[in-house]
């Protein structure tokens, strides 16, 4: 069967800086552009043209995308020609061979928002598209308030879309601009203004996610018969963000009946560099990544639970809807309270240890891990401290350095320029191979400004290791967050550290104690010994 062209158009470099928080620069744009290009889609709207100096620069040095690069900005204004609106001007001025121009669908917006008349609006509408025709641009219509729009005056919705056609604007894209339109809705209405002359294959669909049914909303479109679909990579977007392309893209490409039926320009190789894709953008935002993203968050495809994890010992797809390296995501079995021994060996084997499935000592890991995470311990996230208790129940691990003891001092004082300023001061005590080494650490970055005990702890801890230095020498202290929990019948402080050699490797550590000190320097102590392990270090 022949499948039909349904087009993908990203809008993250203009609805998703519309996030508060977010704001891209020029170069950011760029190195987005260039990601997004790679993943296959059609469209990639930049900006908008004049609007702000970042755009500005950034379409006067356009990507060269394969993807329709494509300016945004509204049509327009009442008491101006289009060849003088310097608005207009200005985004048709970027030169993109696609231009996408907004406007406004809804009556009450009309004379509301804008305090114009309806036909005004109409015909503002109508004299924008045919100047873009004129000038032989591929013409785009986002129709705002489409779908709020249609339901409070049909007519006026209808014959606003159908003014911006027959002038030739190539798409008409229904937004739902405040996001609280069900997928039943949007469904029934893509059907009605389909029967009301515009093909499904000028129709676009533009979703937000104010009722976390953004991607729904578009599926149901879709279904309906429109053949573009707008969303952000992550779902950036205005207030509750846009549809999100990073499910949308694997749904389509993966799942029927859109899989059999579409050709969305996105191929399986494209399709393995999603997560990685969706990861940039976090990094790039200084964002903590949604560990429950559908297809490419860490949890996506993490089985926590015994009898999930027993199954899939037997075959993924017990628990799994896909592949997870589809989208370039991997599969974790985690350590917790709710696992069982499937769970433990499939950790194991992971870190190169193989034990037999009547070996006694899983029973003995499990209980201590249960036991441990009722005192406060979160072995689902701190992998690298899992597999130090297991080794130690197991007999390999080895006792590399004992801690004889540690001080850290916090100071507060008034420097030359009379500023209050800190310093944190650490002294650590270790015993290796018979020999004590006295380590003494401040905690100064290289701004001057101190970075707090735990990092001075961190690097009095890790200054001389003896024979071990070299191996330890490149681990930094990437992450640190800090958990008030209850352990048993007290609050206790749960540290999880994230730890990076110079290879690039990283992983996480956990420490628990009333003390936020005591239980910063466990998971420090985790880090190193972990590290050692890792490299094959002898006692
Ligand atoms: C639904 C969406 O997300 S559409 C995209 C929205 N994105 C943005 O607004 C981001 C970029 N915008 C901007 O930088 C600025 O708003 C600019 C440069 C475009 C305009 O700035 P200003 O001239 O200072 O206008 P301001 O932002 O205060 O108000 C918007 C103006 O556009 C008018 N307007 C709004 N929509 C339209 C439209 N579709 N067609 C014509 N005029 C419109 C408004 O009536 C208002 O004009 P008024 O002040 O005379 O009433
Ligand atoms: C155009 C647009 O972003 C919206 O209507 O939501």
């Amino acid at each position: 069967m022949n499948k039909e062209r349904l087009y993908l158009y990203d809008t993250t470099l203009r609805d998703g800086a519309q996030t508060q928080g977010v704001q891209f620069s020029a170069k950011e744009k760029q190195q987005i552009a260039a990601v997004l290009d790679g993943l296959g889609l059609d469209y990639i709207e930049g900006g908008w043209p004049g609007a702000n100096p970042t755009d500005t620069e950034f379409f006067a040095n356009p990507p060269a995308t394969r993807a329709r690069f494509t300016a945004f900005g509204m049509t327009k204004r009442q008491g101006r020609s289009a060849d003088n609106d310097d608005v207009l001007g200005a985004v048709l001025n970027a030169g993109t061979a696609a231009v996408c121009l907004v406007g406004k669908a809804h009556d009450f917006h009309v004379t509301t928002a804008l305090g114009i008349t309806l036909a005004e609006n109409v015909d503002n509408i109508r004299t924008s598209f045919a100047h873009l025709a004129r000038l032989g641009r591929e013409a785009l219509f986002d129709a705002e308030h489409f779908f709020d729009g249609y339901k409070a005056n049909p007519a006026y919705a209808c014959e606003v879309i159908h003014a911006a056609y027959a002038a030739g604007a190539r798409w008409i894209v229904l937004c739902d601009t405040n996001g609280g339109t069900l997928p039943e809705d949007i469904a029934r209405i893509v059907t009605e203004v389909i029967a009301s002359g515009i093909p499904g294959d000028h129709l676009g669909i533009h979703t937000h996610n104010d009722t976390e049914t953004a991607v729904a909303g578009s599926l149901a479109a879709v279904m309906a018969g429109a053949r573009q679909v707008q969303g952000t990579l992550n779902g950036l977007g205005e207030r509750c963000g846009n549809a999100n392309l990073t499910t949308l893209i694997p749904t389509l490409l993966l799942k029927d009946p859109y899989a059999s039926r579409f050709d969305i320009g996105v191929t399986p190789d494209a399709l393995r560099g999603l997560r990685r894709a969706s990861r940039l953008l976090d990094d790039m935002l200084n964002r903590v990544p949604s560990k429950q993203a559908a297809y490419v968050g860490a949890s996506a495809f993490a089985h926590k639970s015994g009898l999930h994890a027993s199954a899939i010992a037997k075959d993924p797809s017990t628990y799994e809807h896909i592949d997870p390296a589809a989208v370039g995501n991997m599969r974790i079995v985690p350590m917790s309270n709710q696992a069982g021994q499937s769970n433990l060996r499939a950790r194991l084997a992971e870190a190169g240890i193989t034990v037999a499935a009547d070996d006694p000592a899983l029973a003995r890991i499990v209980e201590r891990i249960k036991e441990r995470e009722a005192q406060g311990y979160a072995y689902d996230t701190a992998q690298a401290s899992f597999e130090l208790l297991a080794r130690a129940e197991l007999g390999l691990l080895p006792n590399f350095f004992e801690v004889k003891r540690y001080r850290v001092t916090v100071e507060r004082r008034r420097n030359k320029r009379n500023q209050m300023v800190s310093l944190s001061e650490a002294v650590v005590v270790t015993k290796v191979q018979g020999q004590k080494f006295l380590n003494v650490s401040e905690s100064l970055g290289p701004d001057g400004s101190d970075r707090g005990p735990v990092n001075a702890l961190a690097r009095a801890l890790a200054k001389d290791l003896g024979p071990y230095q070299a191996m330890i020498e490149d681990i930094e202290l990437v992450d640190f967050k800090v958990r008030i929990t209850g352990g048993g019948t007290e609050a206790v402080t749960r540290v999880i550290i994230d730890s990076e050699d110079g290879q690039g490797n990283r992983w996480s550590t956990v420490g628990v104690s009333a003390n936020i000190v005591d239980a910063s320097f466990d998971a420090l102590i985790d880090a190193i010994n972990w590290k050692l392990v890792r490299d094959g270090a002898q006692a």
